[in-house]
């Protein structure tokens, strides 16, 4: 018997888009880990998927139909290059291998050029949604060459989330919902458990539109998912500071604080973030019997596409400051040492002022959409850049499209960003489209209202100052950029340029400063 793909890696995501694959009507799926007992484990876990186990990858390649199709769910990195360079030892010409990893954009282009060389495909896809959303429907962001991503279509496209169908009215109805999206109204949702647990606790979602999109050539794929991720960092961050915000400045506990986010999550900023939040601040310590969110130590982790986002962006130049913060922020948090200064610095401490709760509350709520529109522009910005910079073809909208359901930072408004995008494809930015224009003249005092606020009391909200700075920044009609440029010419000829003629010029500081073209 022979096997239509084979997954590589069956941790955390592997396994579950491996099951995700064998449910489909007619599709055998082989799985392969360098643990053979991982893979055998979830085979017997799982019997209904009827895995095939491969022992080593010859074995894997032996019960592949040709051509061969591996899709790679492992650790990026160096994980990522042994387990590639063993299909290329025992594949052919005309297999395509995907990695399905979150690898570093740069890498794919490299590994792709190399796997090339054996004529075998090699195409990146950034896949998104975590295990939930491997097993019911991930979004998932193709890389490649057109002649691959035909090859692929039929394999991925089955097994992608699907977006609701927008009705007549557009926006206004228009909700995102992956199988498994804990969005849907009409449709029982299984819960993370038994979405794992059980495949018959699935409802495959067949219709809708399926979030994924071929967004380039090479390592476009991985590219538009590490900024995925880069944006996925800010919301997360942003959704803290307003949590921070709520109990530091209004004095909330935190499972009033979860009943806050929930009811967010009626409306504008309904996201699946905010729902986990919710979540979360709800959730009760079984030990102590204590908030967990005051059990856990705050000191947050990062797997590193957070930190590629940011150097990403210095390298194409493109301003991501909201971003960055949030992985600097994460940063802090983990710098022991440095916090342990803290003690001795002097400045306010947070007071509550319980009487104002019911008006800060929807300030912060202001507050965090503005911030949440700022990051997404941000991080668009510099999917954008990024594509002119490497030659891709991606088209923003398409990106907005297929994050509307499956993805981690999947949101009610990216059904805004695709329209807004659809009704205006060479749009320059985000900020120029009616809706989020008029999102951030309505909420961007609330968002200086709270940085204001934090800075007075103490707490720390460096990404929404930032966001404000950032907005700011691009509502100056003149940028303090020109006294920075009188600077860099005067301490080292750098020239700069006048506002009333074209050229490049020079003062000549040292002699009689009179200045002269360059
Ligand atoms: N977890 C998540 O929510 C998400 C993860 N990702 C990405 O997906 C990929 C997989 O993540 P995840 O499933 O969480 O990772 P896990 O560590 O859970 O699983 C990876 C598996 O691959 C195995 N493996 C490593 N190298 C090889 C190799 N050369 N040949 C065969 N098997 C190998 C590992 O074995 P061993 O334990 O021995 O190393 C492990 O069993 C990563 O790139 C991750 O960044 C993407 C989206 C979400
Ligand atoms: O890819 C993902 C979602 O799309 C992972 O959840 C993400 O990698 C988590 O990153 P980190 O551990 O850095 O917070």
């Amino acid at each position: 018997m022979t096997a239509d793909v084979g997954v590589i890696g069956t941790g955390v995501m592997g396994s579950n888009l491996a099951r995700n694959l064998a449910s489909q009507p007619g599709t055998r799926v082989a799985i392969y880990d360098r643990d053979v007992e991982r893979a055998r484990a979830v085979a017997a876990a799982h019997p209904e998927a009827e895995f095939l186990v491969a022992d080593s990858p010859a074995q894997l390649a032996s019960m592949l139909h040709g051509p061969r199709v591996a899709i790679l769910m492992v650790n990026a990195g160096r994980a990522t290059d042994s387990a590639i360079s063993d299909l290329v030892a025992v594949f052919e010409s005309g297999d395509i291998i995907v990695d399905g990893g979150n690898s570093l954009f740069t890498d794919t282009i490299a590994r792709g050029r190399a796997v090339e060389r054996s004529g075998i495909e090699f195409a990146g896809v950034g896949i998104s949604g975590g295990e939930v959303g491997a097993l019911t429907g991930p979004s998932m962001m193709v890389g490649g060459s057109e002649a691959a991503w035909r090859r692929l279509r039929p394999i991925l496209e089955p097994i992608a989330a699907k977006a609701e169908m927008k009705s007549e009215g557009g926006s206004e109805t228009g909700t995102a919902r992956g199988s498994g999206d804990a969005r849907s109204e009409d449709v029982p949702k299984p819960s993370p458990e038994e979405a794992l647990q059980s495949s018959s606790a699935r409802e495959p979602e067949t219709a809708g539109e399926p979030c994924i999109a071929h967004v380039g050539t090479d390592g476009a794929g991985h590219f538009v998912k590490m900024i995925h991720n880069g944006i996925e960092y800010a919301d997360m961050q942003l959704i803290a500071e307003a949590y921070a915000l709520l109990r530091e400045g209004a004095g909330l506990a935190p499972g009033e604080i979860a009943e806050v986010f929930a009811q967010w999550n009626e409306g504008e900023l309904e996201s699946y973030l905010v729902e986990v939040t919710a979540e979360v601040l709800a959730h009760t310590d079984p030990l102590t019997g204590r908030p967990f969110v005051d059990v856990v130590a705050d000191s947050a982790g990062a797997k590193g596409t957070g930190a590629w986002t940011v150097k990403t962006g210095l390298d194409l130049g493109a301003p991501i400051a909201t971003i960055a913060e949030a992985v600097f922020a994460r940063s802090l948090s983990a710098a022991t040492l440095l916090r342990s200064a803290g003690d001795t610095l002097d400045g306010p401490r947070p007071a509550a002022s319980a009487e104002e709760s019911e008006a800060w509350v929807e300030t912060v709520r202001k507050a965090l959409f503005a911030g949440k529109i700022l990051a997404y522009v941000q991080g668009l910005h510099e999917i954008a850049v990024g594509a002119r910079e490497h030659g891709w073809d991606t088209d923003l909208g398409e990106v907005a499209r297929i994050w509307r359901a499956g993805c981690i930072i999947r949101a009610r408004f990216l059904d805004r960003i695709a329209d807004a995008y659809a009704a205006d494809p060479q749009l320059s930015s985000l900020l120029t489209a009616p809706y989020f224009r008029d999102s951030l003249n309505g909420t961007q005092s609330s968002l200086r209202e709270v940085v204001v606020a934090a800075a007075g009391a103490g707490v720390p909200v460096p990404a929404l100052s930032s966001a404000l700075a950032y907005y700011d920044g691009i509502r100056a009609p003149r940028s303090s950029a020109a006294l920075v440029q009188g600077q860099r010419d005067f301490f080292g000829s750098h020239t700069y340029g006048r506002v009333d003629r074209p050229g490049t010029f020079h003062t000549l500081w040292s002699g009689d400063r009179s200045e002269v073209e360059v």
